[in-house]
């Protein structure tokens, strides 16, 4: 069956059925708003869209596999503040010629993905339109204070949770078809598994933001444009540099070895530049004991005068990533 055969109310009804009501919902999908409990006296929101061609292709994904994607991205905002999701709305544009059982696939790895946080998936919205569109915004809490990207200070240990890279390169053994686009087991995939798996549906850590915060983390983001771009604007916030140890990249490094032969390509290129892998990027005060699952991989130094705030590899300044609106993506 395809969308063009149903009506706006099937669809919905199609999707509620699959999706978690969440912990904190008073009133969930069906009403003029949804009514989420916020004990705390404030609480958190982000937003991200997701759109055919530009961030998932239909040929190379799954519908699960995007709707996954689509979930992870924003739970692993609310992470980054060291926070826990309470609600999601979707909203959708699809075409008619979209199959329904492929959209249910897709709003149920989404809903799963939620349930998996602890969230709801509590409304959302349906527009016809030419390109897939997946636009969502989570609601969430943090007990304590939030972690800022600005928190940073000179002397502070900067550390990662989760994997960086492994999205860059399964996109681009993707693109050049090194990896059949309709493979999705993982054992046919061998070397590249991990790689392809992580582009198509991202797996942040999203338990990683609320222990950095018990661990007094200074500051916190998740990358999702490249850890140069994204430790860039972390840096810029906290008036600082970041200086990254390549030594301590080496273990993403050589998860990406098979990879980087396939495509004559250099891992280190991708564990520095490819985005959406969305790991925690935090920063820790020097006299931490680094919690589980965060590991070092570098320190935070002072902006020299005259310098500005910036990201280096064994002292060498380094820029580039992800943009949507610029040429020079690496
Ligand atoms: N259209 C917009 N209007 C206002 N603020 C925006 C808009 N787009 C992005 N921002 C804000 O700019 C900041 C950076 O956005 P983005 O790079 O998308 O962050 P993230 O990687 O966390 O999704 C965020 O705080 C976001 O809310
Ligand atoms: C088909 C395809 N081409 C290119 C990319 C690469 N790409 C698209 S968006 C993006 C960065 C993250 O997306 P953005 O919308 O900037 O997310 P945000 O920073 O707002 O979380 C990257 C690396 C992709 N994921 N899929
Ligand atoms: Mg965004």
């Amino acid at each position: 069956m395809k969308v063009r055969d149903c009506d706006e109310g099937d669809l919905i009804a199609r999707f509620v059925n699959v999706l978690p009501q969440g912990e904190r919902t008073i009133v969930g999908s069906g009403d003029d708003c949804a009514l989420i409990s916020c004990p705390e006296p404030s609480f958190l929101v982000t937003t991200d869209t997701l759109v055919g061609e530009s961030h998932f292709l239909k040929a190379w994904s799954t519908g699960a596999e995007i709707g996954a994607r689509a979930a992870a991205q924003n739970l692993a905002d609310i992470a980054a503040m060291g926070g826990r999701t309470s609600a999601l709305v979707v909203s959708l544009v699809l075409r008619g010629d979209y199959d329904v059982d492929w959209l249910v696939d897709m709003v149920q790895a989404f809903g799963q993905r939620a349930r998996e946080a602890g969230a709801g998936v509590v409304g959302g919205d349906l527009t016809g339109g030419e390109e897939l569109i997946i636009s969502v915004t989570a609601h969430g809490w943090v007990d304590g204070p939030p972690v800022l990207r600005s928190g940073a200070r000179p002397g502070d240990i900067v550390a990662i949770a989760g994997t960086l890279g492994r999205s860059g390169a399964g996109l681009e053994l993707l693109s050049r078809r090194i990896v059949d686009p309709s493979v999705h087991d993982d054992i046919l995939l061998g070397d590249f598994a991990e790689a392809v798996r992580i582009y198509r549906a991202p797996e942040p850590p999203l338990e990683a933001g609320p222990i950095a915060a018990r661990h007094n983390a200074h500051a916190m983001m998740d990358v999702s444009d490249g850890l140069v771009r994204d430790g860039g604007r972390m840096a810029r916030a906290s008036e600082v540099m970041l200086e990254i140890d390549s030594s301590l990249l080496a273990d993403d490094v050589e998860a990406l070895d098979a990879a980087a032969q396939a495509c004559g390509h250099h891992a280190m290129e991708w564990v520095l530049f490819g985005g959406e892998d969305h790991p925690m990027l935090a920063t820790f005060p020097p006299q931490v004991v680094l919690p589980s699952p965060f590991r070092a991989i570098g320190v935070i130094g002072a902006v020299s005068p005259g310098d500005q705030p910036g990201i280096r590899l064994d002292g060498q300044r380094l820029s580039g990533g992800f943009d949507h609106f610029r040429q020079d993506n690496s």
